[in-house]
């Protein structure tokens, strides 16, 4: 049959099917037919920019390798043309008339699976070039390979089983496809409705793509290019256009890897916390590119969690095209990505901590929340992440930090577990009264402000074999210290503690001296194992149930301590201002642990007390 005729074919069965499900689905987001005929136009340019270097004869080889999109709103129309590779007659029969495309296929796949009621499946596997048939009533393909003696052809179709190929005459280089639009989609012949999806999608893309004769990406795709050769106000500038921030990026990442996947990765850490400010949850912001097309803008699973602060791109090859926007379908592959991103960031945090320790504290007092919750909550990282954190202590000047390590470094050869404390800030610690027993036996306690502390702590549970343990537990035995001069005798030990529990009734479990207080008079102990003082506060401010119960502590006194002498001395003759004091004190410790929840009576009792001097 001559071929200069126009040629009818029919689609093979399985592109029927495709072409069917494409057009009868309700799927939303057609506008992403754009984003894959773009992407196959890049492919095309790329191609030919391969064949540049080897073949001498190139038909029509003067030509911008750029890609150029024009709408027309009158006629509805929307063309895509490159002056990439082209394609011969046979190649446009057998590319698109024939499944080609893994994508299409593991699409028939799924779909065979499933039955019918899986059509919302397009919009998981995208069909590239068949995506046209969403938004066109026909689709013309006007190509002329870049082999010299092949003639241009058109190659024709409405998506309804069949479709022609005719010889064309003075085509140039490479592909225009002209899509006549649907009724209801009229807006893809619209300029600004165009540009915001090319922006979108195909931002950096490395040719030319103008659009109605303006050149839309001006943005190189940074992240592949060789770090050494980019410099620091290209890194900002790229910050800038990616995350809409106003800032400069407080650190970055830019790395490359081969194995196991094939990765470029440009990640960037804000100058601030936003979350710490009070603003909304932040939602992952690090984009999954294909070689520089974009497939995802905000992949719910491609890092975990705790990194939700990371700003950037993550450029892989290894990733099909298709692979949705909305619902990522390789999990494998992106658990993989997931895998190696997180690795390389933790030791890239590493680095910072010894290289640049000052840039990483300062980072470490915005993000280091985040390092917390990962380490509390990321069991794959725990171990790296717990390395990481950073506390002050009772052995660091106040805004000077310690690590872990560092910590268990000093611990004597006795000590067996990690101490800690948790308040508000420095002050309200140090002059409480937990950490006195800990300081006249020389050890160290790690001090945590922040309200997660004792939730990462509780998970952390054990650092280099060490048990990380509340110095406020109740539990924690030390080490007897030999007893100072002028303590009470055991007998009126006993007797005071007896009249004590007896007075203060309910608001105590059990009152006893301790081996704890130094400078002191008394300290109260949680008695309740399961909800620490500072959990029952938590709970308390959110109105959890549960922490209703009347508030009931261990009260411990010290015998070397004045007042408790005095009490001691003056309980049986002045039962009545004994009471008080004894209340007083109750309360005072209450005070000391966080844990006073009304305070009405104890104005009044103060100012029976003063009433006595
Ligand atoms: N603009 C173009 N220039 C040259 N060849 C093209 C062009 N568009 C499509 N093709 C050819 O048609 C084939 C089928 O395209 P289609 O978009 O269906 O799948 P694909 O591009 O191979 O797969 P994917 O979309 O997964 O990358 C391509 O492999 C390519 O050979």
């Amino acid at each position: 049959m001559s071929t200069t005729a126009p040629q009818k074919f029919e689609f093979q069965a399985e592109i029927k099917q495709l072409l069917d499900i494409v057009i009868h689905s309700l799927y939303t987001e057609k506008e992403i037919f754009i984003r894959e005929l773009v992407s196959n136009a890049s492919d095309a340019l790329e191609k030919l920019r391969h064949l540049q270097l080897t073949e001498k004869e190139i038909y029509d080889d003067k030509l911008e390798l750029e890609i150029n999109v024009t709408t027309d709103d009158k006629a509805k129309t929307i063309t895509l043309q490159d002056f990439g590779v082209g394609m011969t007659r046979a190649e446009l029969i057998e590319n698109l008339g024939t499944i080609a495309h893994s994508g299409s296929k593991a699409f028939l796949k799924a779909l065979g699976e499933g039955g019918q009621k899986n059509t919302n499946l397009i919009g998981q596997f995208g069909v590239g070039f068949y995506s046209a048939f969403m938004v066109a009533k026909s689709v013309k393909v006007y190509s002329h390979s870049w082999r010299l003696n092949e003639p241009g052809h058109v190659w024709t179709s409405d998506g309804s089983g069949s479709y022609e190929v005719e010889p064309s005459e003075g085509e140039r280089r490479g592909t225009k496809i002209v899509i006549e639009l649907k009724d209801d989609c009229g807006d893809f012949a619209e300029d600004w409705k165009v540009k915001e999806i090319l922006e979108r999608y195909s931002a950096f893309v490395s040719f030319p793509i103008n659009l109605n004769g303006k050149r839309v990406n001006t943005i190189q795709a940074l992240w592949l290019r060789n770090k050494k050769e980019i410099k620091d106000e290209e890194y900002t500038a790229f910050y800038k256009f990616q995350t809409h921030a106003a800032e400069e990026p407080r650190l970055r990442l830019h790395f490359s890897a081969d194995a196991p996947l094939s990765i470029n990765a440009l990640v960037f850490v804000p100058k601030e916390n936003t979350e710490k400010l009070g603003f909304a949850r932040l939602e992952p912001a690090v984009a999954l590119y294909c070689r520089k097309v974009l497939i995802d803008a905000r992949p719910k699973d491609l890092l975990p969690e705790w990194l939700r602060f990371l700003k950037g791109v993550v450029d892989s090859e290894d990733i099909p095209l298709n692979i949705s926007r909305e619902t990522m379908q390789d999990k494998a592959l992106i658990d993989k990505l997931n895998k190696v991103i997180t690795k390389r960031f933790i030791k890239f945090l590493d680095e910072e901590a010894q290289n640049h320790p000052e840039a990483f504290n300062e980072f470490y007092g915005e993000f280091g929340i985040f390092l917390k919750e990962g380490a509390a909550l990321d069991f794959a990282h725990k171990d790296q992440l717990v390395k990481l954190l950073r506390f002050e202590s009772s052995l660091t000047e106040k805004g000077k930090t310690t690590t872990l390590a560092d910590y268990v470094s000093r611990m004597p050869a006795e000590q067996k577990d990690i101490f800690y404390l948790i308040g508000p800030n420095r002050a309200a610690i140090e002059s409480g009264p937990y950490l006195e027993a800990f300081k006249a036996r020389n050890l160290e306690v790690l001090f945590c402000y922040e309200s997660v502390d004792e939730y990462v702590m509780n998970n952390v549970r054990e650092f280099d074999g060490k048990k990380l343990t509340a110095a406020d537990h109740a539990d924690v035995k030390l080490s007897d210290l030999p007893q100072p001069e002028g303590a009470l005798s055991e007998d009126d030990v006993k007797a005071l503690t007896k009249w004590m529990q007896e007075t203060l009734g309910q608001r105590v479990a059990d009152v006893k001296a301790s081996d704890r207080l130094v400078d002191s008079p008394v300290l109260a102990l949680n008695a309740d194992k399961f909800t620490s003082p500072h959990m029952r506060r938590m709970m308390k401010a959110m109105n959890k149930d549960g922490v209703d119960s009347p508030l009931r502590v261990n009260l411990e006194i010290n015998p070397r301590h004045t007042i408790i002498k005095r009490l001691s001395a003056s309980h049986i003759a002045e039962p009545e201002k004994a009471q008080l004091i004894a209340e007083q004190l109750l309360d005072n410790a209450l005070i000391s642990a966080g844990l006073l929840e009304d305070a009405s009576a104890m104005v009044a009792r103060l100012n029976k007390l003063l009433e006595t001097v």
